[in-house]
């Protein structure tokens, strides 16, 4: 039996592909970014067709590296951007508009009105998240309400909506399966996390019509198969989860209080609260970490929306560096007490604040301030949010003691030294830091028998290097300090 697993990871920038081997093991990877939109004041989105095209070819690449045919491949599983919105037709298949991005903000003001209707309490009961144009039930509500004749179609049943798991999936079997998992189905705000049902009342308060919504599986489940002409045979796709969530599974943080945090566009931290519902009174999020045979796996998340997006805002908007893998470098010769903060809120502040007004700032700048003290303040940026969403967590009675970390910003020893720092915890990274796709790897490869339990799993998890905390609790207080004073002066008056 073949034990390859090809993990499709469909994230904000890039579309990816990458076939494990049953140790847990990149083998082959193939990878394309795609175009970014900006159509308006903090709007972002994508163009369906260049996220199905780009997903196609490195599915296709990454085989043709390998030199494999369908039947070398045990599996496919998908992970994938969450809360970013796609409706198309039934028939045609055809998106009848741009994927609205998790990262716009356009339905601010809708998503004011429904705080200010009372709403937010009933909405955090039962789906766990706050009011916030974040998730998608406001994207879908935007372009139901948008989109010429969309409202009509909707209700006459002739339009479907998706995340983008579902987008592909749907791609992927010509038409044929059009499903989601409950990792995906939590960021919607329409799924009802206690129920694990889509909730008759907050589709109603979106005023989205049900037939649109896609059925909710386990992540490891059968999702369908492949269309012959794609791969030149059918492949099983046996897994799906957002790709936070699969970056927990990547990371085996598989107990209660183990902690997972993802540097990429964004920065994410996960807590799995193994079957507990930890209502948060911090504004954290409480989501579904994975779905087993039915079982639910709670978790409590953290969301920054800029982390290595701030290194892209240094090279492409203020042409200060060539490449983000300079950052390290620069940093390293900063000044030590340069007393620069940067506060990266370009499309508004996430977990804990949730401000979608503030906007970003630069400030502490003196005449000795060079490039150096700014890259240094941008990585210490995305730690000092980090710490923000530990203390939160800790105020929630939930405070863990190491940290596993991954994503594209953690190959940075210089930022992932100054997070062990500044949170005063050991940072512990992995010999894979492409858990996202390896955790989706490992839910396709549990379905189909490669490994028995996620006991298994958890013994591929290996250990590339240990930070541990030099620095002094007084020194960590004060550089503190000064990033929550720097905050404070970013937030909206609103
Ligand atoms: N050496 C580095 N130091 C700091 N940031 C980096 C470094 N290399 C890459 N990055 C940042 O990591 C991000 C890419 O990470 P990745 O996990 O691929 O993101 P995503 O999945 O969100 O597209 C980019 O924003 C990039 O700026
Ligand atoms: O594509 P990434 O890695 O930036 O992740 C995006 C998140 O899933 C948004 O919630």
């Amino acid at each position: 039996m073949s034990t390859y697993i090809l993990a499709i990871d469909q994230g904000t920038t890039s579309s990816r592909a990458i076939i494990f081997n049953e140790k847990g093991l990149p083998l082959w990877q193939a990878q394309q970014e795609f175009k970014q939109y900006y159509p308006d004041d903090g709007w972002v989105e994508h163009d369906p067709e260049e996220i199905w095209v780009t997903t196609l070819q490195v599915c296709q690449q990454v085989m043709q590296k390998g030199k494999l045919r369908s039947t070398d491949i045990a599996a496919i599983g998908i992970t994938n951007q969450r809360e970013t919105t796609v409706v198309w037709d039934r028939e045609t298949g055809k998106p009848i508009y741009n994927a609205i991005v998790w990262q716009d903000r356009r339905t601010a003001s809708y998503c004011k009105k429904l705080k200010q209707a009372g709403k937010e309490a009933l909405i955090n009961q039962k789906t766990g998240l706050l009011i916030d144009p974040y998730f998608s039930a406001s994207k879908l509500n935007w372009l139901l309400d948008n989109v010429p004749d969309a409202r009509e179609n909707a209700e006459a049943g002739k339009l479907l909506f998706g995340t983008i798991d579902t987008f592909l999936l749907w791609r992927l079997t010509g038409g044929k399966s059009h499903k989601t998992d409950a990792t995906n189905a939590s960021r919607t705000q329409l799924f009802n996390i206690h129920t694990q049902q889509w909730d008759e009342e907050l589709l109603k308060l979106h005023n989205v019509p049900v037939t649109l919504m896609p059925e909710v599986m386990d992540c490891s489940a059968e999702f369908g198969v492949t269309e012959r002409t794609l791969f030149g045979g059918e492949i099983p796709i046996l897994s799906m989860a957002g790709d936070q969530q699969a970056a927990l599974v990547g990371q085996a943080c598989f107990k209660p209080g183990m902690v997972k945090s993802t540097y990429g566009t964004g920065c994410f931290v996960i807590m799995n609260t193994g079957e507990q519902v930890i209502q948060s009174e911090n504004r954290l999020l409480t989501t579904i970490g994975y779905r087993l045979n039915g079982q639910v796996n709670y978790a409590i998340e953290g969301s920054i929306f800029i982390a290595g997006a701030a290194m892209q805002w240094l090279r492409d908007g203020l042409r200060l560096i060539p490449h983000a893998n300079v950052t390290e470098a620069l940093a390293q010769v900063a000044k030590k007490t340069h007393g620069v903060y940067m506060v990266p809120a370009f499309t508004g502040l996430g977990a804990p604040y949730w401000d979608p007004h503030a906007r970003g700032a630069i400030l502490g700048l003196t005449r000795d301030t060079g490039v150096a003290e700014i890259v240094a303040a941008a990585l210490q940026s995305v730690c000092y949010q980090t710490k923000d969403l530990m203390n939160a967590m800790a105020a929630d009675g939930v405070e863990p003691t190491t940290l596993r970390v991954d994503g594209g910003m953690v190959v940075n020893n210089w930022m992932v030294q100054f997070l062990a720092d500044i949170l005063g915890v050991t940072v512990e990274r992995p010999q894979v830091t492409e858990t996202t796709a390896l955790g989706v790897a490992y839910l396709a490869g549990l379905h189909k028998g490669i490994y028995p339990s996620i006991e298994d799993i958890a013994e591929c998890w290996h250990s590339e290097q240990q930070f541990e905390v030099s620095m002094e609790q007084v020194q960590r207080e004060k550089l503190y300090r000064g990033w929550q004073d720097a905050v404070e002066r970013v937030k909206s008056k609103e």
